[in-house]
Order: C-alpha cells, then sequence, then structure tokens
C-alpha cells in the first residue's frame, strides 16, 4: 500500500509538492494527472525513495521511506518515463540482471513471457542502444515486473508505446493490480486513466485538487461527461482566480 502524508519538497526554494496527502490500498490503482509542473515525478521520486521530502511521512509497501530505503528498493518498482538502461547490456542480458539481483525464481522462463507478451522478444540479443523510445519504456516495463513488485510507480509510461503495447500495458496493470500489487500510474491520457484507474489523485502547482475514486469525481461534477471534462472542472482557473502558490485553486476536497 502507499500512504502519502504530508508530502511536501522544495527545490530550494521553489516548493515544488505542497502539503499532499493519500493513500492507495492494495488493488487499488491510481491515476496521477495534472498539468505540466504540477508535481506529479516529484511525488512519484519522493515515494520511490529517489529524491528527499523536504517534510511528510511516506510508506510504501510497509516500509518508512526515509528509513526503510534498503528494502522498499526490494518492494517496488519506479519506471521513469525516460528509463535509464544500461548501453552496454541486451534486452536479454538486462532481464538476466534484474532477474538475479532480486533473486527471481525461474527468472529466465518468466523473462521469456514476459518479452513475449511485450512484443520484444525478438530483441533478446539487441543492445540497448539499438531499442527504439517505445521498446525502451516495454524493457523498463518488463524489468519492473520480472520481480513482482508490491508497488508499482509508472511515470508516464504510455509515451511512445503503440497501441497494442498501450493495450498490453493497461491489462498488464489491471492484472497486477488483481493479485493485491498497488499501482500509481502518471499520466496525460485521460481516457486510458478512466479505463483502468479505481482512484484519481489531481495534481496542480504542487497541490492536491482532488483524490477519492473515479466514481466520487463524476459525482462532484455531475455536468461533465467524462473524466477529461472532471479533469477540467477540478484544474480549471488559471485566468478566473488569484494564483497561488499555497491555496488550492479549486475547493475539491482531498479525502484520505
Ligand atoms: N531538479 C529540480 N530542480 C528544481 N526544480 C525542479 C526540479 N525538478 C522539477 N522541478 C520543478 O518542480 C515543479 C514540478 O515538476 P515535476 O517534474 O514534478 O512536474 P510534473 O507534474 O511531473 O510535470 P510534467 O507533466 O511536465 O512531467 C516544476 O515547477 C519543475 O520546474
Amino acid at each position: 500500500m502507499i500512504q502519502c502524508h504530508g508530502l511536501q519538497k522544495l527545490y530550494e526554494s521553489h516548493l515544488a509538492v505542497n502539503n499532499v496527502s493519500f493513500s492507495l490500498q492494495p488493488g487499488q490503482i491510481g491515476g496521477l494527472v495534472g498539468p505540466n509542473g504540477a508535481g506529479k515525478t516529484t511525488t512519484l521520486r519522493c515515494l520511490a525513495g529517489l529524491i528527499p521530502a523536504t517534510a511528510g511521512d511516506l510508506t510504501v509497501a510497509g516500509c518508512r521511506v526515509q528509513t526503510d530505503l534498503i528494502e522498499l528498493k526490494r518492494r517496488l518498482a519506479y519506471v521513469p518515463d525516460d528509463p535509464p538502461l544500461f548501453d552496454d547490456l541486451s534486452v536479454g542480458q538486462h532481464m538476466e540482471f534484474i532477474g538475479r539481483i532480486y533473486g527471481v525464481e525461474n527468472h529466465q522462463r518468466k523473462s521469456v513471457d514476459l518479452l513475449e507478451r511485450f512484443e520484444l522478444a525478438d530483441k533478446t540479443h539487441a543492445g540497448a542502444t539499438t531499442l527504439s523510445r517505445g521498446m525502451r519504456q516495454k524493457l523498463a516495463i518488463c524489468c519492473a515486473y520480472l520481480f513482482d513488485p508490491q508497488v508499482l510507480l509508472l511515470d508516464e509510461p504510455m509515451t511512445g508505446l503503440d497501441p497494442p503495447g498501450i493495450r498490453c500495458l493497461l491489462e498488464s496493470i489491471v492484472e497486477r493490480a488483481k493479485t493485491g500489487a498497488t499501482v500509481i500510474l502518471s499520466s496525460h491520457l485521460l481516457a486510458m486513466i478512466e479505463d483502468v484507474c479505481t482512484h484519481l489523485i489531481v495534481m496542480q502547482r504542487g497541490m492536491l485538487q482532488y483524490f477519492g475514486d473515479v466514481e466520487q469525481l463524476r459525482h462532484r461534477y455531475p455536468e461533465a461527461r467524462n473524466l477529461e471534462q472532471a479533469y477540467f472542472a477540478a484544474t480549471r482557473s488559471d485566468d478566473t482566480q488569484t494564483a497561488s502558490q499555497n491555496q488550492p485553486l479549486s475547493p475539491v476536497p482531498a479525502t484520505i
């Protein structure tokens, strides 16, 4: 599960994330949405323990992020939007490496299945530098799936994927959640978020504008015909409200 309480992140004097709280249980999929610069990546990186939070209490997969970093790494996978790969390793060697360091039983069999599922099997012996952007993304996702993490943080994972790749990814996320994983999926593709997410985390200018299940958001904005319209309602305003880093632009409650 993920418990994010009062997360704050300052980059020098810039308040990138301001007092953000939400929680997700096993089996839940949170769609993390918001305009460019809203603080989504910063939030994910803090939850993954990649950068230190300035303030807040974060528990992910049963680990306190601030103190249980090593154990957290065993239980969590974070896939950034531009995944760093090892230039000297092939696709198959990436899977072999992850399988070994995480001590995955039967990792060779699982690797073959994952690479086939994500249509990378014919690239098993290809070097990472020869992969297209979408293939790099798929390989990072396969590496993340290989050790069956309890928590998956996926930052704009659809970027660069072709339509079958997107479908495959979304189906696999739902399957993982059904087996008890907790997932956060950051994306600007609202229709896809709507398809798979049980919960929504809407951020704007570092603040939480909405947290709750998808149905609640629909009830909040009954005039909205789809998630996109509810999203615009929840993040509306730039020209009608006073821009303030410290005040939510929309009075949407963050419920936990
Ligand atoms: N390393 C950094 N140093 C200083 N400021 C940063 C740093 N990383 C991000 N920021 C700033 O923090 C804010 C939040 O950035 P973040 O990358 O978390 O946004 P985002 O919601 O993921 O945006 P996008 O949708 O464009 O990916 C932005 O104003 C950004 O300029």
